[in-house]
Order: C-alpha cells, then structure tokens, then sequence
C-alpha cells in the first residue's frame, strides 16, 4: 500500500476535542501570548453538538480562566437554591437531610447549566481571542516522530465501507503538527487510550473506573417547576445490582434535567442499565414530576469515576491528557467540568512557560505537578475514598464510611488512608449462569421509552457509506465466547441500541447497527472480552445534542 501523503499544517498547540478542558486551554495559551497559534479540533458536527454533562457547575475553574464571565453574557444563569437528597424504595423515600453532609457536597453558589451551550460560549470567546476552532473534524490517528507525538490526522473521508482501504472518493484529510498535542477528548478518549497504553501511563496507578449515564431533557407542566433545584436519588431501583443513582435539576424554561448514572463495575451481566433508567422514571417521586411533561431530547455518555487513584500520568513526549481523558472526576459530587477547566488551563500554562523557554515536544512535567498538588487535588485527594467503599461494601457502607472520610479529610486526614480500586470493569463482569436474568415492564411511551425510539432524540446520525468506528478485534467473539459466558451483554449495556443477536443457536449472528451510536465509550469500556474498539468515525457523525 502507497503511503498517504497530507498536506501539514503547524501550530504551537494542537488540541484535540472542544470541551471544557480543550476550550479552557486554548483561551489560556491565547491570554497568554496573543501571538500563540492553536487549533481546536472537535469531532461534533458543531461545538456542543456531543457534549453531555448534568450539569450543576462548579464556578471555580471559570472564575480562574474567566473572572469576568459573570459580565460575558455567559449562558450561565440558573443559581442553585434547593438541594435534595432522598434514599428510594420501590414505593417510596426517605430525605437525608443536608446537615450530616460534608460541606463539599453543598451546591451552595453552584449553577444549573448546559455544559453543550457553555461550550458553544466558550468557543466564541476563544474564537475573539483568535483560536482556530474546527468542527465536523474527527481525529483520526496520532502522528509519532520516533517517540514523540508530534500532531494529529483530522478530517479523514472516504474510506471504503469494507475493505477500509481508501475509496473513490477519499480525501485524506490534514496534518496538524504542533509543539505539543493536547488530548482533551473526555471520557475514554480514543487517541488518549492508544498514548496512555503506548507510554504506559497507568503503570503503578490504579485501572480507571467508570459509570454509565443516561439524561433526558425534559419540559413538565409550569406548576411542577422550580428553578434551580437539584435532587439526587440513590436507592431503588438498582438496588444490590449495581451502584449508581439519579439527578434531576430544574434549569429555565420549565425544563428539568432527568440522568441516571449505573456504574459499570456491575457483576450481573444481565443488568440492562437504559431499562434501569426507563424503570426509575417510574417511582412515584418522579413520575408525579413528569406526568403531563414531555421528553424533548436523549443522550449518554460514560462518566469516570476512579478519582485520585485512577489519574495516570498525565504527559509523554510531545503530548499531554487533559480533563476527563485523565479522569478529573469528583465522582460524589458528580462533577468534573471544574477540573476540566483548571487542567486546561494548567496544561496552557506549562505549555506556554515551555515554549517561551525554547522548548518543543518534551514531557510538560510543570502540568503533572500543578495537576498532583493544586486545586485539582485538593478537590479529588478529599473523596478518595467514596467510589472504593461503595464497590467493597454497598451504599450504605459508601454514605456512612465515606461520608465520615470526607468530613475528617475536610479536616486534613483521613480514616482509611487510600484505598484501591479493584478489577477493571470489563473483567467485573460475572458469568450469566451465575445470576438472574432481571425481568423489565415494557415502557408505557409516556414515562418510559424503548431504545430506538429514544435514540432518535439524541439526533444522531452517521453516514452509511463508511467503515463502522466500532471494530471488533476478533469477530468471533461476541457469539463464540461472550454469547455462551455472559448472555453477549453489549445487547444490553448500549444505551443506543447499536448492538444486537439475530438468531440463535448456530444460527446465531451479531449485528452492529453504527449508525445509532452516540459515543458514549461504554463498549470499549464495559466488553468482557474487550474485543471492541472505539475509533472515531468520519468527523460530523453522531449525535447532535441541544442543550445537554
Ligand atoms: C451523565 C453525566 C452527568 C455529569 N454531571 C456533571 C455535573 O453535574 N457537573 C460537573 O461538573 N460534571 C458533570 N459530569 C462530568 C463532566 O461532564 C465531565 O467531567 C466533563 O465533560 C469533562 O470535560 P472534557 O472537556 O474533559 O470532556 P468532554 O466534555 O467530554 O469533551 C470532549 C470533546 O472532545 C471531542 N472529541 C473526543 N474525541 C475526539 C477526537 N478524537 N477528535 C475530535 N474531537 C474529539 C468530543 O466530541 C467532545 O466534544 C457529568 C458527566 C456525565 C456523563
Ligand atoms: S456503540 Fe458503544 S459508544 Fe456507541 S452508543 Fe453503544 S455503547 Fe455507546
């Protein structure tokens, strides 16, 4: 095969993926020196398009990036004014009062914002400060001098939907070469995997851990409103089957944020955690919410959760991993926008001193340190503990235990120490003879939908004539090996429904719908055989996210 040739472009800073980790650098290196050249490239078909948060933000990292964006026309509006906090039972809830809660669960003077609308105002500021931002380009590959990770492949089209080889109409796409390489792609980054595996970044780290989550945005009746209400639930209906809970914020306009979050270190493979969600609509709390409202939009996206113990190191030659591609998360308090924001803007500080410096395509170590010793660890180091006690012991172990540490760890020292997370949650996942298939109510198409229908208000949408972004490493698998061992879960753990078995017995065969994914990653986290790798598709595909 004749090698492809690109043209090349160069910049200062590369950055891959316009979240709020990838935004904040670029408007950092841009405060910085005026002069500095940075791209923003973002595999959305605009910027917001994939992003999907919760989201009650955490003001701290804008108000370091941006102290003035309280006067910026911010669409950041919606104050937190009520914080609840309730145990479900199938019929009922009991309300944990705030008072025994540690004061860094408190969303005192926090907001109630769509992470995908914060973006698009982020892009524009970065855009006024002159970054170079395009959309509808997914980075494809990285590009290696040597050891070095000197740039990025972008806006790949064309190839064959077969062979894989270059079609007809193949335009190789560009280029983009810098003096560093930000990768700020979020959770489970496929660029991020391949550089943290490649340099070993993990090594001596605990594995990353995550969760599932799955929100709908939601209009209800203008009675049941309030704005600026946050209420969390744990509980039923997950019950032993698996960790998680749910999320409902009021935001403006008679819109309520409706996310459920399983975590994907659950054991019973046949655990269906969409129908889990669909389920939980149903508990008499929330449906007297939602009951006359309308669904308006869907999405998922895996969250990480590993915290403090999971960070891996965080920068290789030429390269650096940013936000949630380094797994900022402070997992009970749902948030990692925060420290998205303060790693992009650590990362543009360490790359900006660097260049100044003469330097180009070294470890920025100066942003490992800020990372391990700033605000960032002091936010993830106090929480330790939460996600280890839930996994070992259950929820309840997990608020009482974890509870107590945050408090003695507000207090500058903890009862365990720190604790380590256990096994991947691919090898997490049991035998299907070992447990129960769980029995789902079908939905009622006014609380509760099925997947398809569903998936079609995430707007997703890939074009059919390419090759599908999720390939399999041995295509025997899903029937030979995960069919007869774990009742082939992807059927099940897909939010989107891109996954199925048709047929049975030997007639059995695994389809791969691509054109439903809304690059959640949960298939490249949560596959017992973890014989599914998530590539980008063609930049623009996937889904297009209103306001998540
Ligand atoms: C259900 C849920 C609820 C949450 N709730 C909250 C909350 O209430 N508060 C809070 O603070 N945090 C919350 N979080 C966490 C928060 O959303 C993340 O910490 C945050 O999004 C991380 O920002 P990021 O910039 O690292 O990545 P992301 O926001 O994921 O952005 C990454 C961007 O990179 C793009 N990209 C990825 N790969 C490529 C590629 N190869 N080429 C081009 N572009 C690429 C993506 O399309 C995306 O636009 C929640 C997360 C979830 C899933
Ligand atoms: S195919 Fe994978 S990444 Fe896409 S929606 Fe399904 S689980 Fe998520």
């Amino acid at each position: 095969m004749t090698a492809i040739q690109r043209e090349k472009m160069d910049y200062d800073v590369v950055i891959v993926g316009a979240g709020p980790a990838g935004l904040s650098a670029a408007i950092r290196l841009k405060q910085l020196d005026p002069d500095r050249s940075v791209v923003v490239l973002e595999k959305g078909s605009e910027v917001g398009a994939h992003i999907l948060s919760g989201a009650v933000l955490d003001p701290c990292g804008l108000d370091a990036l941006l102290p003035d964006w309280r006067t910026m026309d911010a669409p950041i509006k919606t104050e937190v004014k009520e914080d609840n906090f309730y145990l479900l039972g199938p019929a009922g809830q009991i309300r944990i009062p705030n008072w025994p809660m540690p004061p860094l669960m408190n969303n005192h003077g926090n907001y109630i914002v769509s992470m995908a609308n914060v973006c698009r105002w982020m892009a524009g500021v970065a855009e006024g400060l002159g970054v170079e931002i395009f959309p509808g380009m997914a980075c494809s590959e990285l590009v290696y001098e040597g050891d070095t990770v000197v740039g990025v492949v972008a806006g790949e089209f064309g190839r064959d939907p077969e062979t894989r080889e270059p079609g007809p109409s193949y335009e190789p796409g560009m280029e983009l070469r810098g003096k560093y390489v930000f990768l700020s792609e979020g959770v489970r980054g496929s660029l991020a995997k391949e550089v943290i595996g490649k340099y070993q970044l993990s090594n001596g780290h605990c594995p990353q851990k995550f969760g599932l989550g799955m929100k709908e945005i939601w209009e209800i009746d203008p009675s049941k409103h309030r704005e600026g209400t946050v209420t969390h639930t744990m509980g039923w209906p997950l019950g032993k089957n698996a960790g998680g809970g749910s999320f409902i914020y009021h935001l403006e306009n008679n819109q309520v944020y409706v996310g459920f979050v399983v975590h994907l270190n659950y054991a019973n493979p046949h655990l269906y955690p969409y129908m889990e969600f669909q389920r939980f609509k149903h508990h008499p709390m929330v449906a007297d919410l939602l009951k006359g409202g309308k669904r308006v939009a869907y999405g998922a996206r895996a969250i990480s959760e590993g915290g403090w113990q999971s960070i891996p190191k965080l920068v290789a030659p030429g390269v650096a991993l940013l936000g949630c591609s380094a797994g900022l998360v402070n997992v009970p308090r749902i948030k990692g926008n925060h420290n998205a924001m303060l790693s992009g803007k650590a990362a543009a500080e360490a790359a900006h001193a660097a260049i100044t410096a003469g330097r180009a395509r070294d470890e920025l170590a100066a942003y490992e340190t800020e990372v391990r010793s700033g605000p960032i660890a002091r936010d993830l180091k106090k929480v330790r503990n939460v996600k280890p006690l839930w996994s070992k012991f259950g929820l309840t172990a997990s608020l009482m235990g974890g509870g107590l540490d945050m408090w003695t760890n507000t207090l500058g020292f903890s009862l365990f120490g720190t604790l380590k997370h256990g096994k991947s949650d691919a090898a997490a996942t049991g035998l299907a003879k070992d447990f129960q298939p769980i029995d789902y109510p079908k939905p009622d198409g006014k609380l509760s939908f099925d997947r398809l229908t569903n998936v079609a208000f995430s707007f997703t949408n890939h074009d059919e004539n390419q090759p599908a972004h999720l390939v399999l490493k041995d295509p025997s698998v899903p029937i030979a090996v995960n069919l007869p061992k774990y009742a082939e879960p992807a059927q099940r753990y897909c939010p989107a429904g891109v996954y199925e078995v048709l047929g049975e017995g030997q007639d059995a065969t695994f389809r791969i719908n691509f054109q439903n994914c809304v690059h959640c990653k949960t298939c490249d986290i949560k596959d017992p055989s973890q014989n599914i790798n998530w590539t980008t598709p063609q930049g623009g595909g996937g889904p297009n996210y209103p306001n998540m």
